[in-house]
């Protein structure tokens, strides 16, 4: 018999096991699974979200399954990514995946699923589009490069982690050459800011997915 889970679709660019390499979870192993389509189009932005296939959540939890058991909660992390996984996402869906620890690469011009563990909020809308989204967030990283301006941390909306994580640039697509006056920028930030801290993409320096 078709279940739910058979007959809910999403776009998925792909879904692959890897660490998170970024914000306060860096190092974790996690289950990425990369939704299609994004509302934003950062010049700088990494990851062709345009592409994607068909998928059930049924078809979407057996590859899941097959890199990370549900028993090892809460360290069997889900990080549903994208583009921007909020045009997607909702709590019914969500609900198939409760034995997952799922946490969330948002962009922040949404509210995100109640059923999401752990926010991690890249944000490219202003301070107070974040405060009409959210309470609070479990980390706010900010991509950073040469002279950029930071809103002040009374501006947003209550996290436990503040990071920047410098802009890496490179051929289109595939942006992983490290650019020393943003990491100069951001250490320097951090120095003259202390409540942030530093996080460097660690993905991309071991060139891995
Ligand atoms: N290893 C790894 N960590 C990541 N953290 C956030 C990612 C993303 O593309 O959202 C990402 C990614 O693409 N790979
Ligand atoms: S919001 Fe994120 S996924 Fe969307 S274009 Fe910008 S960097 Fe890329
Ligand atoms: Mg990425």
């Amino acid at each position: 018999m078709r279940s739910k889970a058979d007959e809910i679709l999403l776009n998925v660019v792909e879904i692959f096991h890897s660490i998170q390499g970024e914000g306060a979870n860096a190092g974790r192993s996690a289950v990425f699974v990369r939704l299609s389509n994004c509302n934003k189009n950062c010049w700088y932005c990494d990851t062709d979200w345009s592409k994607g296939e068909t998928m059930s959540v049924s078809q979407i939890l057996a590859e899941v399954n097959k890199f990370v058991g549900k028993k090892d909660y809460p360290n069997n992390l889900i990080i549903w990514t994208g583009g921007e996984p909020t045009l997607q996402l909702t709590d019914e869906i969500l609900s198939h995946f409760s034995e997952y620890y799922n946490c969330i690469e948002t962009n922040g011009t949404n509210p995100v699923p109640s059923l999401i563990k752990y926010i991690s909020c890249s944000p490219k809308v202003k301070p107070e589009v974040l405060r009409k989204n959210f309470k609070h967030v479990n980390e706010f990283r900010y991509p950073i490069g040469d002279g950029d301006v930071l809103p002040d941390i009374a501006e947003l909306p209550a996290a436990d982690n503040y990071i920047v994580s410098p802009i890496f640039l490179g051929e289109a697509k595939k942006r992983f050459e490290q650019v020393d006056e943003n990491v100069k920028y951001a250490i320097d930030f951090v120095k003259k800011n202390p409540r942030w801290r530093l996080s460097l993409q660690l993905h991309k320096l071991l060139n891995i997915p």
